[in-house]
């Protein structure tokens, strides 16, 4: 069925994308857009029209979450643009046909083609901390300095007015009637005033660098701490971008260690020189005030000129940092499929864009810096020229007029700072940006939340209307109504690769929080209740093992709170002190990041070790074996067995389910978010692998397993499936 102009005119008008109906409706019926599907069409609409920044797919409506609507839908012979209305759907289609109004039921077996904005910030916590505001936090959170550092600031700017009033008294009275007993007098003076100023620089110097370490000491901590507490299925996709928010920081640090935005309170002292200026060479004043908002308006015009440059510089840099951190995770890929040119093309059109910001933003930056040292020397120059007028006049001694440039120069220095402060302020705002970006992201709970102690015997997980969705993704990845698990139930979760049983393992741990419903820890809401004691209860073991850095035993203890003799029995339970013992170093073997050095099998084996000493009540492995050999897997399901208490509860996703039937009494079969099957394994086992053989023909693949694991599910959703994976990013 074809597109109609308008319904995608509609749906990009809800998008609040401004493209007329005559051009989408031409565009759908030109040449290259003929003939292909419906997400085909808009992708190339998308494309023609040079719109970014917008994913988009195709899916079952049962799979479709409906608070991302409004979305196209096939309904009935025609595509319609169906919006929630209330528990049902409106269809609006052409302007010139009525409106329909249908239930959700009704829907169930059509396809729905949507579009969605791609979320940049993911501003999700709008009452979230800034790093501006933390900064002024812990700056004056003790305001003790603040005042000491005034004192010493307004004492050190008034001594500077006594190097000019030394030289005006040399010049006007010492050097015409060499008065050599004044001159030692103004002498002496001077330096008593050069060892006070020292003391004082010294002191505001030593004040505000321990301030700037104190400050930057917080804002690391407090973006750390955000960092380990985030929501995890609320994080950035683009390990880049979360790279470039911590990164911010950096160079946040770097301006407030380096000192210069201190430099900045020197800055009203100017006036009170020109003043000074003004007192001793009258006009002279004006050709310093002059120079005041010209170099202002310098520095201002100039971060406004850097303003998108430093953007799309961050951008680019993002996108660098993304691309090498994805090169180096899959370096063995990429040899293996020879793929090395992609990266190196990607990697140098990227360092080429980066370059040439960076060189336009230098040019710029040196163009101001230029300018201001030229404006210093202008006004110097004028200073003098006015200065001997002044003299002529009679208004000026040989004197004051070097009093007057020697205070010239306290007005001309704190001026080109400021001026620099100005343009080096724009790329640390944007810095600032990334940082808030980071902070914005959700937390796992609300700092204010009241968290609740669980019940200290947990004998039951369940989950209530439940539906998940990964961020961006319209797409229910995890749909249940109600599942519950109860003291001594030992579960296998199988079904094809991606319906959803990681998912639900996450979800049941407390990592990922379902946009709807509940998961209930014995009777109390799992986010309710404070993280640690669910983590004391619930065990999570990952698909993807992650070693730290360190020794196999920093990383089997990995919580600290594990005694040696509890670790070393599980671990020669599960043969890991086999791999210690190969090693002159024990069990300090080193470990190196992510965990090379070791193979799949033996992370595997030390992430289970390491799940077992935490003793829980919960269960929740993901694919425990999958890089084990058979004996490895016996062995692991035996120390199971011994380990698991009766009360306890294991779910186990695995897609060798006969391996581990043996200590099952329950088998969940999921399929596209859903549970499909609950049964015992005598009942489930069978009917899954007979069908797995009748399907011998096709590819190990998902199909096979769904189709025989739910009597509902039928050829046809297997064929919706696949078409629902289809799907578009970032067109
Ligand atoms: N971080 C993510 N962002 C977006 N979508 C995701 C993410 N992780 C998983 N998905 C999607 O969620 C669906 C379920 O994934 P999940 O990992 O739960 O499947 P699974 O059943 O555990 O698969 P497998 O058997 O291959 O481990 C998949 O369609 C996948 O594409």
């Amino acid at each position: 069925m074809a597109l109609s102009g308008a319904v995608v005119h509609r749906l990009f008008t809800a998008l609040r994308l401004g493209i007329s109906k005559g051009d989408i409706e031409s565009s759908l019926t030109a040449h290259d857009l003929q003939g292909l599907s419906p997400l085909d069409q808009l992708k190339g609409l998308l494309n023609r029209f040079n719109i970014k920044g917008i994913k988009g797919g195709a899916v079952a409506w049962r799979r479709f979450d409906r608070r991302q609507l409004p979305a196209l839908i096939c309904f009935d012979g025609q595509w319609w643009l169906a919006s929630n209305d209330g528990d049902d759907i409106l269809l609006q289609s052409d302007e010139g046909q009525a409106d329909r109004v249908v239930s959700s039921g009704d829907l169930s077996d059509v396809s729905v083609l949507w579009l969605k904005r791609m979320s940049t910030g993911q501003k999700t916590e709008t009452d979230a901390p800034t790093a501006r505001k933390l900064i002024l936090s812990a700056l004056f959170q003790d305001k003790a300095w603040l005042g000491n550092v005034m004192v010493a600031t307004v004492i050190v700017n008034v001594l500077a007015i006594a190097t000019s009033l030394f030289a005006l008294q040399v010049y006007d009275r010492v050097v015409p009637t060499l008065a050599y007993s004044t001159l030692t007098t103004l002498v002496v003076c001077m330096m008593g005033i050069v060892l006070l100023d020292w003391l004082l620089k010294r002191t505001r110097a030593k004040v505000l660098d321990s301030l700037a370490a104190d400050v930057d000491m917080r804002l690391s901590k407090q973006v750390f701490h955000h960092l380990l507490h985030l929501r995890l299925d609320n994080q950035p996709n683009s390990l880049g971008t979360l790279n470039a928010q911590v990164n911010g920081l950096e160079s946040v640090r770097q301006f407030f260690t380096s000192g210069i935005v201190f430099g900045l309170i020197d800055l009203p002292f100017a006036i009170m020189f020109i003043g000074f200026i003004s007192m001793i060479g009258g006009v002279v004043g004006w050709v310093y005030a002059l120079l005041f908002p010209i170099a202002i308006l310098l520095g201002l015009v100039t971060q406004f000129r850097l303003k998108s440059l430093i953007k799309k510089q961050i951008m680019r840099s993002n996108e660098r940092q993304g691309l090498l951190i994805d090169v180096i995770r899959g370096s063995e890929s990429i040899r293996a499929n020879n793929a090395g040119w992609r990266f190196s093309n990607e990697w140098e059109q990227i360092t080429q864009s980066l370059a040439s910001y960076q060189l336009r933003q230098k040019t710029i930056s040196q163009l101001s810096t230029a300018t201001t040292g030229s404006l210093s020397t202008i006004a110097y120059v004028a200073a003098v020229v006015v200065g001997v007028f002044q003299v002529e006049a009679g208004n000026l001694t040989m004197g004051g007029m070097i009093a007057c440039s020697i205070l010239g120069g306290r007005v001309i220095n704190p001026i080109a700072q400021g001026v620099q402060y100005l343009v080096q302020w724009q790329s640390v705002s944007q810095s600032l940006d990334m940082v808030d970006q980071l902070l914005s992201l959700e937390l796992e709970r609300k700092p204010d939340q009241h968290l609740l102690v669980g019940e200290q015997q947990i004998d039951a997980v369940s989950i209530d209307s439940v539906r998940f969705a990964y961020t961006d993704s319209p797409v229910k990845h995890l749909d249940i109504e109600s599942l519950s698990f109860n003291a001594g139930d030992r579960v296998l979760l199988v079904g094809p690769i991606g319906c959803g049983k990681s998912t639900l393992l996450k979800v049941l741990a407390g990592l990922y929080r379902p946009g709807e419903g509940r998961v209930m820890l014995g009777s109390l809401d799992l986010w309710e209740i404070d993280p640690q004691f669910v983590t004391s209860h619930v065990s999570y073991l990952p698909q993807n093992v992650h070693l730290f850095k360190g020794t196999l035993k920093s990383n089997l203890a990995l919580s600290g709170t594990v005694s040696d003799t509890e670790m070393m029995d599980v671990v020669k339970a599960l043969g890991v002190d086999k791999i210690a013992q190969g090693n002159p170093k024990g069990m300090e073997l080193e470990v190196s990041e992510g965990g090379e050095g070791l193979s799949g099998g033996q992370r595997q084996l030390v992430a289970l070790s390491r799940t077992i000493t935490a003793k829980p009540t919960i269960w929740l492995l993901d694919e425990p074996t999958a890089s084990l050999d058979g004996d490895s897997e016996k062995r692991v399901w035996e120390v199971l067995e011994k380990y698991i208490k009766p009360t306890d509860i294991l779910v186990v996703s695995t897609h060798r389910p006969m391996l581990a039937a043996h200590i099952a009494n329950r088998v969940l079969v999921m399929q596209q978010g859903k549970v499909v099957r609950d049964g015992t394994p005598a009942a489930v086992l069978p009917a899954l692998m007979g069908s797995k053989t009748s399907t011998s023909t096709s590819t190990r693949s998902a199909a096979a397993t769904s189709s025989a694991s739910a009597s509902s599910a039928t050829a046809s959703s297997t064929a919706t499936s696949t078409r629902s994976k289809r799907g578009f990013n970032a067109i």
